[in-house]
């Protein structure tokens, strides 16, 4: 029931006419505290964990078992892997993970809930068929970012990845997405970065409260309301570089200019979206800023300590890059990290161990679906199948529970596999991407990111841990999103 609704029923209520409007206010508070407290959410007939979603992995048969948890706005339900084949033909009008996403971080007030074809296309079509182009571009962009916003590291040093990596991925992405020279915009930086943790902050609080006080709530957490001055500020911060490119007259034979601002206003008038304007655009730079900027940095994150935890890989590592930049005196460019075959193995076998969720394909039911097995999905239902798979692993792979580093090297090796098993790749044994036609549109711009970052650290330093730290560091769940520890590494400029 509506907030509204349950404000008619209480003015109904002849005993509270003579209630001020402050008294009402606080009664409709309790009433409906006291009503999410009886109502359980309409439960489907599956094992139930009534808990904490984070116990779900430990406890759960989740390979061989649905199961639901039940959480203040209706249960979701957990799938085994197998049944990613069966949703996968499914349209994303029919089975949305952008909804499914939204819900999670309830979309309807963090205003992610926002799905954009001039966004889409832009990432999926623009960025993907331009990635070449940039890789000298943000090559610089993370040359000057370590070189002006990282310590000397003449001696160890020890360095918190967690802020270091948000800047260098944040800038270097930023590259791309608006351009030389709003990357090194400090600001932008910081509103672009800030608003994802607002959205995932501020709908953690609001989760809190029971769904019909959330529209009142929301007014009461910090964050939500930086939200909306979030979207403010990126506006404000953008109008210079847009009323820059507006006026300015550029010579016929110029290369056309090539960014995210660029394609979006292109990809818009396309589609003829009427509806789009400067301050959507600054809109969408912030999601996309969202989707990219703190995946990719977890990524990398991960890496380091796999490559920390395990220094036999640098000289490998290391040799690989010297050699493929070879022809270019170390200069990066487009063909070098297709080459670097060894990096983008660690980088996947990383990614295998510690991937960005145990449930990286969910979508929401958008219509009423009927699984093999008779199971009904109603409309609305959120599911999300199991794909943390160590255990699965295609025995071709070797050994499922070792870190082998090079494991997918190998496997490329096969003349007919050389194409396959990259860390981009999605299949049904790699789901981090997620899996068919919607899968993350951003992976290859990640994948290429990475790999410059990670090629950079390890060419211009050498990385341990503490000796305190006597293995990888473990990582931790929230929900079902697998987070990296706080540990810092120590840097030493070669
Ligand atoms: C290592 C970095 C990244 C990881 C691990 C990651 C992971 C994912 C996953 C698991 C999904 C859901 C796919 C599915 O439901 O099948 C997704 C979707 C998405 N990602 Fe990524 N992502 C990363 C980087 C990026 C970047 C750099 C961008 C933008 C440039 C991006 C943009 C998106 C968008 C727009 C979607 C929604 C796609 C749709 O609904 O069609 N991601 N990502």
């Amino acid at each position: 029931m509506a907030v509204s609704g349950l404000l008619a029923d209480m003015e109904s209520l002849p005993t509270l006419a003579w209630v001020s409007p402050a008294l009402t206010a606080v009664a409709v508070i309790i009433v409906a505290l006291l009503s999410g407290y009886r109502k359980s959410p309409t439960k489907f007939d599956v094992p139930t964990l009534e808990d904490s979603p984070m116990r779900y992995v430990q406890e759960a048969d989740f390979k061989n078992t649905i199961f639901q948890v039940l959480t203040p706005d209706g249960p979701r339900i957990f799938l085994p892997r197998k049944f990613a084949n069966e949703l996968k033909p499914f349209k994303r009008h029919e089975a949305s993970g952008m909804k499914a996403l939204a819900d999670r971080h309830l979309g309807h007030y963090t205003t992610i809930d926002h799905e954009s074809d001039v966004m889409l296309g832009a990432i999926k079509i623009d960025l993907n068929r331009n990635l070449g182009l940039f890789v000298g571009d943000v090559e610089q962009e993370v040359s000057y970012c370590f070189e002006t916003q990282f310590p000397s590291c003449e001696d160890w040093t020890p360095i918190d990845l967690h802020e270091t990596l948000l800047r260098v991925v944040a800038q270097a992405s930023a590259r791309i997405f608006v351009g030389y020279p709003m990357c090194r915009n400090d600001e932008w930086l910081e509103c672009s970065t800030k608003f994802a943790l607002d959205v995932m902050t501020g709908g953690e609080k609001l989760k809190l409260w029971h769904p019909w006080l959330r529209p009142f709530a929301q007014y009461w957490i910090p964050e939500m309301r930086q939200i909306r001055g979030d979207h403010q500020r990126a506006l404000d911060l953008l109008m210079p570089e847009l009323n820059k490119r507006a006026t300015e007259t550029r010579k016929s034979d110029a290369a056309p200019r090539q960014d995210m601002i660029e394609w979006m206003q292109q990809r818009a008038q396309k589609l003829g979206d009427k509806s789009f304007d400067n301050r959507e655009l600054a809109n969408l730079q912030m999601l996309t800023a969202t989707a990219a900027i703190h995946t990719t940095r977890l990524a990398i994150i991960h890496a380091l300590y796999d490559i920390a935890a395990r220094p036999e890989y640098i000289a490998p590592l290391r040799e690989e890059i010297k050699e493929v930049t070879r022809d270019t005196n170390g200069v990066l460019q487009k063909q070098h990290l297709t080459q670097m075959r060894k990096l983008d193995s660690f980088m996947k076998e990383s990614q295998r161990h510690s991937p960005p969720s145990v449930a990286t394909y969910q979508r929401k039911a958008m219509i009423p679906i009927d699984l093999s097995n008779g199971f009904h999905i109603p409309k609305g239902t959120i599911v999300q199948c199991n794909t943390n798979i160590l255990d699965e692993t295609p025995a071709a792979w070797g050994e499922p529970h070792a870190f082998d580093g090079f494991r997918f090297y190998r496997l490329r090796e096969n003349p007919e596999d050389t194409n396959r098993f990259q860390f981009a790749s999605t299949s049904y044994d790699s789901m981090q991407f997620g899996f068919g036609n919607d899968a993350c549109p951003g992976r290859f711009f990640a994948s290429n990111q990475i790999k410059i970052i990670l090629s950079y650290i390890l060419s211009h330093y050498d990385i341990k841990f503490e000796d305190s730290v006597k293995e990888r560091p473990k990582n931790f769940m929230f929900e079902v999103n697998v987070m990296a520890s706080n540990t810092k590494v120590l840097f030493k400029r070669l």
